[in-house]
């Protein structure tokens, strides 16, 4: 096999991704459906409507013909916004072999059925969900091709394949670390993303530190409360995937999330935010998928319950806040079961 890498699609993280892995690899395929933005990529090294200012390594080779960008490449690395995972996925069936690595670095499920995005993924590639490994943890894209030190974590249900995708990655800028636990990570990466729309409405409002410093506590503990009800390790939301990415998204104007929240926040309605972000905010499709999921579970997540009425029921940031700092007097650990409490303390 080659010492090819594909990348498939050149959003802001795909192509900041792709440089980074141009740092390690000969040869990397940015995969595009966009003829102009390959063309541009080609030519001048840039990608100024995702990444504007950043001159791109010219080893990242663009290109809308999937064939071209992943035949003999050594691994596929899958960075779709979550919306459009499973086309992604169906587009490269054609193309895949058992042989290659597939990474996802996408935050966010498949909104219709709940899925995480390893699980769409394995199934349009029709391969044991084990071959999948997700990258994750606190990385704004605009730093990450600015070589700024940036930490991230690999999971698999197949060790070798987490440790494949550290080998593939790992640089002096990009520090990987492997974590066994690729439930915990693929819904922490998805599920922080409410809570920094939570940051950025409170922000937007004109609230202060110690407002945010709450959300971001009490976000990561309605995140672990579903997490491990779900089956996830406690410890992983303490770590990079988990109030690692949280503190990142909540705190950053990097940050989309945050951005649309502080928009919501100052007042204005979510299409007009929605229409001057020209990317994506995963938080908005996740806090529909996590409101389901919170409802089916029977688990607790105050945050997301008034985030979803503000985006989708008409209740205002501020009716929100109200609504949060008016809830019936709690223990701070009260929601933990005595089953998690016994884990974390022996
Ligand atoms: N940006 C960041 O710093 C980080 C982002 N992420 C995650 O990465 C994922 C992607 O986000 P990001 O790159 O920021 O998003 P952007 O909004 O920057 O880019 C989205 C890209 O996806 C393409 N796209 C959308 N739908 C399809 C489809 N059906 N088929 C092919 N291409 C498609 C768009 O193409 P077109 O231009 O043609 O519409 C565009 O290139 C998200 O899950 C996000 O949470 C994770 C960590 C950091
Ligand atoms: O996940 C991210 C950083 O780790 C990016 O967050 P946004 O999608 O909010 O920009």
């Amino acid at each position: 096999m080659s010492d090819k890498v594909a990348v498939l699609v050149a959003g802001s993280w795909g192509t900041a991704l792709a440089s980074v892995l141009a740092a390690n690899h000969p040869e990397v395929y940015l995969w595009t459906r966009n003829a102009s933005q390959s063309e541009e990529i080609n030519a001048k090294h840039t990608n100024e409507r995702y990444l504007p200012g950043a001159v791109l390594p010219d080893n990242i080779i663009a290109t809308t013909d999937m064939a071209e960008a992943v035949a003999d490449a050594k691994a596929v690395v899958i960075v779709a916004p979550s919306s459009g995972m499973r086309q992604v996925a169906r587009s490269l069936k054609a193309h895949w072999k058992e042989e290659m690595l597939c990474v996802h670095a996408t935050k966010g499920f498949e909104t219709e059925t709940m899925k995480r995005m390893s699980t769409v993924i394995s199934e349009e590639l029709g391969c044991d969900e084990g071959r999948v490994v997700v990258l994750s943890g606190p990385s704004h894209a605009e730093e990450v091709v600015r070589h700024c030190p940036t930490t991230v974590v690999v999971a698999s249900l197949d060790e070798k394949a987490a440790i494949r995708a550290q080998d593939l990655f790992m640089n002096n800028d990009f520090r990987v670390y492997t974590n066994r636990d690729m439930l915990g990570v693929e819904l922490a990466g998805a599920l922080k993303n409410i809570i920094a729309l939570g940051a950025g409405m409170s922000d937007g409002l004109g609230y202060g530190d110690n407002a945010k410093a709450a959300l971001i506590t009490r976000g990561i503990a309605e995140i672990s409360r579903v997490g491990v009800e779900l089956g996830a390790n406690p410890l992983t939301f303490a770590g990079l995937a988990g109030i690692g990415d949280l503190v990142v998204t909540a705190t950053s104007k990097h940050s989309r999330n945050w951005r649309a929240g502080s928009l919501l926040g100052q007042g204005k309605p979510l299409n007009e935010v929605l229409e001057s972000m020209g990317m994506v905010v995963e938080g908005i499709r996740t806090t529909q998928a996590a409101y389901a999921i919170s409802a089916k579970l029977g688990v607790q997540m105050p945050i997301t319950d008034q985030i979803y009425h503000v985006l989708f029921l008409g209740r205002s940031p501020r009716e929100a806040v109200e609504a949060l700092m008016g809830r019936d007097p709690k223990a701070e650990l009260e929601s933990i079961s005595q089953e998690t409490w016994e884990q974390w303390h022996t």
